[in-house]
């Protein structure tokens, strides 16, 4: 939890990479990553980002059969030095590595992730690194992602996997920014409670599929971005018509007014959005629903962010 007083929101150069290319193999999905943060990190002949971020489940395909085969071991504590030399974990090595070479911040998408206490449980992970590559914020996912509808998809992350219980966020030099994967966009406490928090953006390593794609990737980004008068992004996997799962695509990020600001297509892309403070700070002095909350008439929210 973090209560404390946010960094002053200043403007930023938003990355996000729309990842091709995962398979089974787990190196050349690292070193795809990787690649694609160094070409994102260039700024492809325009401003340098300040931050990258990656797609959920980049090292593995997508899948509950495919989370214990593919999990690993990180061991991270909140608010504790993190050496990532002595990491069990490639993926955070390889990120890590990606972020400092780079010398931006990365939110390195999501990975299975297993409990260093409990080897049995297994969770969906994202991992965030400074521009010095340090290992700064882990959110592991919180809802899972279980839905059934006939004819369309049935997906049950649960059958190997085990909700997050903590909201998390991490402070930069130019923003305090939450953390949540797909699913838990669903579910508007999370990003609420992150907002009463101070975030001025939530980012969702995300792959929604082709079923509720068109229904509410866009919706669901534009309420929680109304809602709360923050920016909202969500960073998918390109469409791989091969594997197992078809990632959505469509990564996209949305201003607090809910103005959608970028969207890419379904291919590997990279798209870079500048995030400016002004958006954030008109739209709650214009429209202050942050300040007009009745906790008296509806007590069961709680008035405590
Ligand atoms: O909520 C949805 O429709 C999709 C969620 C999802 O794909 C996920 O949580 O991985």
């Amino acid at each position: 939890m973090s209560t404390s007083q946010p960094p002053t929101f200043k403007p930023f150069r938003l990355a996000l990479i729309q990842l091709g290319q995962v398979t089974s193999d787990k190196k050349s999905n690292l070193a795809h990553a990787r690649e694609m943060i160094g070409k994102a990190a260039s700024g492809e002949g325009a401003k340098k980002p300040d931050l990258i971020v990656l797609p959920e489940c980049f090292n593995s395909p997508y899948g509950h059969v495919h989370f214990p085969v593919y999990a690993e071991t990180i061991g991270y504590t909140p608010g504790q030095a993190y050496d990532v030399e002595k990491s069990e974990s490639d993926s955070v090595k390889v990120l890590s590595e990606a972020a400092k070479e780079a010398g931006v911040w990365l939110i390195g998408g999501s990975i299975p992730e297993r409990d260093a206490a409990d080897s049995h449980k297994l969770y969906n992970t994202c991992t965030v690194y400074s521009p010095k590559g340090d290992l700064v914020a882990l959110h592991r996912k919180v809802h899972l992602f279980d839905i059934d509808i006939p004819g369309k998809i049935t997906f049950k992350e649960s059958e190997t996997l085990t909700g997050g219980t903590t909201i998390n966020m991490f402070d930069t030099p130019f923003a305090r920014i939450g953390l949540g994967i797909c699913y838990d966009i669903r579910f508007p406490e999370l990003a609420m409670t992150a907002a009463r928090r101070g975030c001025h953006a939530i980012i969702y390593p995300s792959a929604f599929n082709l079923t509720t794609g068109p229904l509410h990737w866009e919706l669901l980004q534009r309420a929680r971005a109304v809602d709360n008068q923050i920016f909202v992004s969500m960073c998918s996997p390109a469409r791989d018509m091969s594997a197992g799962y078809h990632a959505w695509g469509h990564t996209m990020v949305v201003d607090p007014m809910a103005t959608v600001l970028a969207e890419a297509g379904h291919e590997e892309e990279i798209i870079y959005v500048d995030i400016d403070p002004a958006v954030f700070h008109s739209a709650r002095a214009g429209i202050p629903v942050t300040t007009q909350r009745r906790f008296d008439v509806y007590p069961d929210v709680s008035s405590a962010a």
